[in-house]
């Protein structure tokens, strides 16, 4: 936590802990409560019907910092209570001599589908200058995670939108491979986490969203899931699932030629107003012409998008390319890519390379694109 010490006017990091009911958030808080000094961290916990049975547990590890919700579902009856609470936490007057709060940790409810949630985070004026999403975290249990994947929206949602995803209760199961195919589908590449795996959970589990502005730090490229970066595989196109999963899919579109901001925009908004109920997630770094080496980073739900942030440089290792992460349920690839490549002068996914006709022995001579 020291490495990241909040510096005055720096947005404070949530994280977003999500997971079906039952699958172990608060065992997981607790004990990342437990491992992580509680001075300057709160929780906001989310709990339908049974009001007060996870505040006692975490009270054993927090005792000042939690701040229940009244009954109801974090994304539709609670959500004004929610809104209010981070508002709260972000303005409310504090002695001079305690330290400003560098942390949120919001758990929702088992049942919450965490989309209207992050849209809150992204849209809410005050709340998207005073909080920066540190990342989405879902808990997945080996026993029910594999049924709760195949029945439930929800828990497909939460594992769609996640960062990081941890798994637990693998020490009741003797076989893995068919839920860890269920989450690959649904996000390829994300980062695992087994919770069953000692000590040093805050690191593992914080820092995944994304941050910078300049430079808070956090890790841009792994939270992109770029290639080459740990906890991902680094997939331009993969998580086809068709099948008993419904149309959750994720793709990539990357493009190294720099592109001018305006053209990004109009992209963005021509996807939130036809796309914007099929999109669960967007990351995006922009490789911008108007600021090559300062790269922008994007990210939204639905069709809401957080404010554009723009990166003090490129991440390390990263190389300067547009690369646009689009998590979504029955989103048309082709037209999106279509689109993209309209707005920005790419190349259209069902048109031929560019190179492949010009720099071909069979090429007619004098013949290029313009
Ligand atoms: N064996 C085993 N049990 C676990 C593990 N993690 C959690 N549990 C148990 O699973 C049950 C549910 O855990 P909770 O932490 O309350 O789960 P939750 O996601 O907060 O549940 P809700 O708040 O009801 O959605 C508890 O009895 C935990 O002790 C694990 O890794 N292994």
């Amino acid at each position: 936590m020291s490495g990241d010490r909040r510096a005055a006017g720096a947005p404070i990091r949530l994280t977003v802990l999500t997971g079906f009911l039952g699958a172990g958030k608060t065992s997981l808080l607790n004990r990342l409560l437990s491992e992580t000094p509680v001075a300057n961290l709160a929780v906001v916990v989310n709990e339908f019907g049974a009001v007060g049975l996870d505040q006692l547990l975490i009270e054993t590890a927090s005792s000042d910092g939690v701040i229940e919700l009244s009954e109801g579902c974090v994304c539709c009856t609670v959500r004004g209570a929610l809104v209010d609470t981070l508002v709260m936490l972000a303005t409310r007057s504090r002695p001079a001599e305690t330290p400003p709060l560098e942390r949120v940790i919001v758990e929702t409810t088992g049942l919450a589908d965490p989309t209207p949630i992050l849209a809150s985070l992204m849209t809410h004026e005050l709340l998207a200058d005073a909080y920066a999403l540190d990342g989405v975290v879902t808990v997945v249990d080996h026993l029910a995670g594999a049924a709760n994947l195949a029945e439930r929206p929800e828990a497909r949602r939460q594992v769609a939108v996640a960062d990081r995803i941890v798994l637990t209760k693998g020490d009741l199961v003797a076989e893995q491979e068919p839920l860890l195919d269920a989450i690959a589908a649904l996000n390829p590449g994300v980062g695992l986490v087994d919770a069953r795996d000692g000590e040093g959970l805050a690191q593992r589990l914080f820092g995944c969203g994304v941050v910078d502005p300049v430079t808070g730090k956090a890790d841009p490229a792994r939270w992109l899931g770029a290639p080459g970066h740990a906890g991902h595989a680094g997939h331009d196109h993969a998580g086809h699932d068709h099948g008993a999963h419904g149309a959750i899919r994720s793709f990539a579109i990357v493009q190294a030629e720099p592109v001018a901001w305006e053209a990004v925009v109009a992209f963005l908004d021509l996807m939130a107003a036809t796309q914007g109920e099929r999109i669960l997630r967007m990351k995006a770094i922009v490789h911008v012409r108007e600021s090559p080496a300062r790269p922008i980073v994007l990210h939204g739900v639905r069709s809401y998008q957080h404010p554009p942030a723009q990166l003090a440089a490129w991440p390390a290792g990263m190389s300067p390319e547009t690369r646009i992460v689009l998590i979504g349920d029955h989103l048309d690839e082709i037209y999106v890519r279509d689109l993209f490549a309209a707005f920005t002068g790419g190349l259209r996914s069902d048109a031929p390379d560019r190179a492949a006709v010009e720099a071909n022995p069979l090429a007619v001579p004098g013949h290029s694109f313009g």
